[in-house]
């Protein structure tokens, strides 16, 4: 009982590898693991602390109620996604295939009931391909080649009227498609229009469990086998419980084990990292494992023995009261609809459901509809709107010609060189620790399509050495402070990097970066924050909440604006203000020239006694995709820099009168984004420029004092309205749940954006700094496809393009500083 799991990251040899027909990562890339990724993937890091190879729980009077809901919702969503929900309640589904089966080509009635628990996963269908109605499968498979070419029967499950239905279908042929993720091409017989194959979208394609693939390796694993398997304790020989799941926190396999009744209390699960130094014995034949378990494993999540009946009986009667308090709520805002799917399904969906009601800020989301159909009445616009005035340029051409002299190392104190100037002062406060930076990676990253990585910091560019966009922006971090520390020797600087993510993004970037051991940084330089979301509401009057089953909410993340109130909640302002930090610079992950903690950006800023700070780039065209930078000249009711002063704190006294108050004129900086932008505004000219011209580029950057004021609720940003193809269920007038898949856009997601920020500033205190778009502004937004603007392939040539350019500018050999200058070029090119 007392082998450590802090080594297990280090030796592939302790590590049992599965193969499984639930959605993985390749065996191989699996084997690694770490108490922090562990911790992480099941959501403990509140409950429990490693110590010395121990699990430790946290104070008694927080942990347990609190682990076991989190556990208990993680295990519903792992269950919901995954389509083992039945598996985990334990109980064996009969399910009735429905009529559609009749509708759907050679689909057939020939068994008139069907076990779900018979069948396993083996991929998603998202989509239909060309004219001859192709289905594009997203494989959850290690044996996709045996599974989608090789014809014969499949089965296909999709949710019909609220319940699961599988039917029999028949596969003609497969091809794979090459892509960062596996993807096939299917046909199924009788699905051979558009139309036909469109009602499979969204659907999940079966193999019969018995089905076996061929042979497995050695210490290789087959996920159904290992489900119901007993959990002995390696030692005892004590039973402790049952697998009921295998989950893939994108490092290493976990356990879901139900531990035993008596033992423990009942319907606890607790997680057991896969690997061979905890699960040394799977005997698959007397169907069980025997465990080895680091100190303090097992009671992660069981409800404390030190907690009496009473303190249980009175954390029930918090939670009923939480929960009728969310009733309320939801009654009362005219959306009691999603309370529905708690009269239907097993306990574990009613739980699953009840467990994301109660993480939901219903009271925000009336604010943010109300925000955002107030916005959409009036006119977003509206307001005197007029061009920023002459913005300050970067020039690195002067900047690259003073590097190349001898000049380089010194400190110059007062240069008349604008952006050397800069450089050196930003230098110093990388040095001197006061900065830091934040990569917006959070929202959905659909628009990279079926074939792009899950998350798009993953995305990999295809330079003479292939390098994913995290990856190149760790390596300008890199750099950056090295060059720090070659003028500055005596510093040691470590910029705190803050990684937004968000429910979608959050585990795969967390497994990336330690897949990659953090690209070279120090560990505990990388924060990550998670973004909330918000539910997604129907076009139709009432906008009612829609659903992705009767038992989950369609939510989406909250925009990137949505930085600021993760920043707050999660206590980083605060942190960063203690670790001296005064300025942040913010950049959309998606930019693949992004200066990451650009020293001159710094320096600008802090000669400009700036709270916020804006790049800007000469706009292209009246049709580019981007936003512009615009001063307002506002009448509102809205409070803006000039009505709050935040910075006392007697102000709390007159603030509710103060929010009524009668509208006031101001001014401040703001974005105006391009699908909000009138045609008028859009294509306006003064002789052959654009009279808009300054495009936001999504790199900012903002005074820790200013964060430190944005966290007073009254300048809690504002919501925008994005209107999506949103899939949904609701259930119609005889009580059954049906699947809609809209054609048309039919719901709204709910965003506040990050320049929304700058309102909030005086104007006096925003610095506006152009750079150069061929250096700085290589936005990816789209899958890759012939003459399509701001794709991979548009970022990679601009990226080549810049070192080539540079490389024709080398240092001469032996010259004074060449060592700097050649660390600074690699800098600017970012490659
Ligand atoms: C709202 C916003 O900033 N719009 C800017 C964004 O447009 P764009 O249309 O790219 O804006 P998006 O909101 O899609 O994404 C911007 C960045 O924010 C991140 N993100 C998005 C949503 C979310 O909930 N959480 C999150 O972290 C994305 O990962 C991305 O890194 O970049 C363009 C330049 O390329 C600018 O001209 C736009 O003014």
């Amino acid at each position: 009982m007392t082998s450590s799991i802090a080594s297990l990251g280090a030796s592939p040899c302790y590590s049992l590898l599965l193969k499984q027909l639930i959605p993985s990562q390749s065996c191989l890339e699996r084997v690694r693991g770490s108490h922090v990724s562990f911790l992480h993937s099941v959501g403990l890091q509140q409950a429990s602390r490693f110590r010395n190879g121990v699990f430790e729980r946290l104070d008694d009077s927080q942990k347990s109620v609190g682990a076991v809901g989190c556990v208990s919702s993680q295990m519903a969503d792992v269950a919901r996604s995954e389509g083992h929900g039945r598996r985990v309640s334990g109980r064996l589904e009969s399910v009735v295939c429905h009529a559609s089966r009749a509708s759907s080509g050679t689909t057939t009635a020939a068994e008139p009931t069907i076990n779900v628990e018979d069948f396993v996963e083996i991929g998603t269908i998202a989509e239909t391909h060309g004219i001859y109605g192709e289905l594009r499968v997203r494989s959850l498979t290690d044996f996709p080649q045996e599974r989608f070419e090789t014809p014969g029967t499949r089965w296909i499950k999709r949710i019909l009227m609220g319940r699961p239905s599988i039917t029999q279908v028949e596969l003609v042929e497969g091809r794979e498609i090459i892509g960062k993720q596996s993807s096939w091409l299917v046909t199924l017989e009788g699905f051979d229009t558009p139309e036909k194959a469109s009602e499979l979208q969204g659907a999940t394609m079966l193999v019969r469990a018995d089905d076996r693939p061929a042979s497995l390796g050695e210490e290789e694993d087959y996920i159904p086998d290992l489900v119901g398997m007993d959990v002995i304790i390696e030692e005892t020989k004590e039973k402790i419980g049952t697998i009921v799941d295998i989950h893939n926190s994108g490092a290493s396999d976990l356990l879901r084990v139900q531990l035993t009744a008596s033992k423990r209390g009942k319907d606890v699960l607790i997680w057991i990292p896969f690997v061979k130094d905890i699960v040394p014995v799977v005997d698959i034949e007397a169907k069980r494992v025997e465990i080895r378990p680091p100190e303090g494993l097992l009671d992660l999540n069981v409800p404390s023995e030190g907690l009496t009946r009473k303190e249980m009986r009175k954390e029930e009667r918090k939670r009923k009261a939480i929960f009728s308090a969310i009733r309320k709520r939801l009654t009362a805002l005219g959306q009691a609809h999603v309370l529905d799917g708690l009269t239907t399904g097993d306990e574990t969906q009613r739980q699953a459901l009840m467990d994301q009601l109660m993480t939901i800020d219903f009271g925000r989301l009336q604010q943010a509809l109300q925000h955002a159909f107030g916005l959409l009445s009036s006119d977003s616009v509206a307001g005197e709107l007029q061009p920023p005035p002459t913005i300050p340029q970067a020039n690195w051409a002067d900047f690259e010609s003073w590097t190349n002299t001898k000049k380089y190392k010194k400190r110059p104190a007062n240069s008349d060189n604008d952006t050397a100037r800069w450089w050196f002062k930003g230098l110093q406060l990388v040095a001197d620790g006061e900065v830091a930076v934040v990569v917006l990676a959070g929202g959905q990253a659909t628009r990279l399509g079926p074939g792009g990585p899950p998350v798009k910091g993953m995305l990999e560019l295809n330079l003479p050495e292939a390098k994913s966009l995290f990856e190149i922006q760790a390596e300008r971090l890199l750099l950056v402070q090295e060059l720090a520390s070659q003028v500055y020797p005596e510093a040691a600087p470590q910029i705190p990097w803050i990684v937004l993510t968000s429910d979608a993004t959050d585990a795969p970037t967390r497994a990336f970066f330690d897949e990659k051991e953090y690209f070279g940084l120090d560990e505990s330089q990388v924060w990550f924050v998670k973004q909330d979301s918000l539910p997604c509401v129907d076009l139709e009057e009432g906008h009612n909440i829609l659903l992705e089953s009767p038992w989950k909410l369609a939510v989406a993340p909250t925009g990137n604006g949505g930085l600021f109130s993760a920043l707050h909640a999660q206590n980083i302002v605060d942190r960063l203000s203690e670790e001296g930090v005064r300025y942040v610079q913010v950049y959309s992950v998606d930019n693949a020239l992004v200066r990451v903690g650009d020293p001159v950006f710094f320096g600008y800023a802090h000669e400009k006694e700036a709270d916020v700070g804006v790049k800007v780039v000469k706009r292209n065209s009246p049709d580019e995709a981007v936003g512009v930078v615009c001063l307002h000249k506002d009448s509102e009711e809205n409070p803006t820099h000039e009505d709050l002063d935040t910075s006392s704190e007697d102000d709390s006294e007159s603030d509710d009168t103060d929010m009524t108050r009668e509208s006031s004129t101001s001014s401040y900086y703001g974005v105006l984004e391009y699908n909000e932008m009138t045609d008028t505004l859009r294509t306006a000219k003064e002789g052959d420029d654009l009279v808009y011209r300054a495009a936001h580029i999504c790199v900012n950057l903002f005074s820790v004092d200013y964060l430190m004021k944005l966290a007073n609720p009254k300048l809690e940003l504002g919501f925008h309205t994005a209107l999506k193809r949103i899939p949904f269920m609701k259930e119609d007038e005889s009580g059954e749940w049906a699947t809609h898949v809209p054609d048309q856009p039919n719901g709204i997601k709910l965003e506040q954006f990050i320049f929304d920020a700058f309102k909030h500033c005086d104007p006096e205190k925003v610095a506006l700094l152009e750079v150069n778009r061929n250096e700085e502004f290589a936005p990816i937004k789209n899958a890759s496809g012939e003459g399509i603007p701001d794709t991979a392939e548009t970022a990679r040539d601009m990226l080549l393009a810049l070192q080539n350019r540079l490389s024709s500018t080398s240092p001469e050999a032996g010259q004074d500083g060449e060592t700097n200058s050649s660390l600074l070029r690699a800098y600017i090119c970012g490659i």
